[in-house]
């Protein structure tokens, strides 16, 4: 389920907004420029699963982002549990990649086909946890200081979209916030709140 936790970015433990309502989500963060959107799921993604057909079961939405937004490169990035030996280390290497805050000169625009993973978007003086699932599309502006995670288990297939070639690239902030904060495993280890009557 795609959630959302708002922290203050100096008190980590303290949860301002806590929530799985996709318009409060949508209408929280469109408050800051950032979008968040649905495609329909087009089935379920398996290990055997290449990237190529996964590409293609979205080629109409992927031609029309790319077409009004002016992306001109995509690809997949994905990560699936497995057995195989070293594949801890592979995934814990993988996972320390996107950890530390970091802003890109482009809008990063991803699409989770499969699975799970946790933007964590310092906007002003909060941080806008969100935890995006199957069918969610997120669109942050360029510049916005921010960080990942894939969790210990990383399980997603991702399509990226990028306005260069070399629109990956982060400009690392070298603040140490981001290891203050709740990792993806605890958020989602952390049951909803019931509402307020
Ligand atoms: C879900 S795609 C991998 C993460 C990524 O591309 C990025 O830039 C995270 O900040
Ligand atoms: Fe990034
Ligand atoms: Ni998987």
């Amino acid at each position: 389920m795609t959630l959302l936790q708002v922290m203050p970015d100096d008190a980590p433990q303290t949860v301002l907004l806590r929530t799985t309502d996709a318009p409060t989500i949508a209408g929280t963060l469109a408050g800051h420029g950032v979008e968040l959107r649905h495609w329909p799921v087009r089935g379920p993604v398996t290990p055997q699963d290449d990237s190529a057909e996964v590409l293609e079961r979205y080629r109409a939405q992927v031609d029309e982002l790319c077409g009004r937004e002016g992306m001109k490169v995509v690809d997949v990035a994905r990560l699936h549990p497995s057995t195989d030996p070293g594949w801890a280390e592979q995934a814990a290497k993988a996972r320390s990649t996107f950890l530390e805050e970091h802003r890109h000169a482009e809008n990063e625009v991803r699409f989770f086909a499969h699975g799970r993973g946790c933007f964590y978007l310092h906007l002003e003086e909060k941080v806008y946890a969100t935890v995006c699932e199957a069918g969610d599309l997120l669109s942050v502006p360029a510049g916005t200081r921010h960080w990942f995670d894939m969790g210990t288990r990383p399980d997603f297939v991702a399509i990226r979209f990028f306005e260069e070639e070399d629109g990956w690239v982060g400009d690392f902030t070298c603040d140490p916030l981001a290891r203050a904060f709740p990792s993806l495993d605890a958020l989602v280890a952390v049951p909803p709140q019931p509402a307020a009557p």
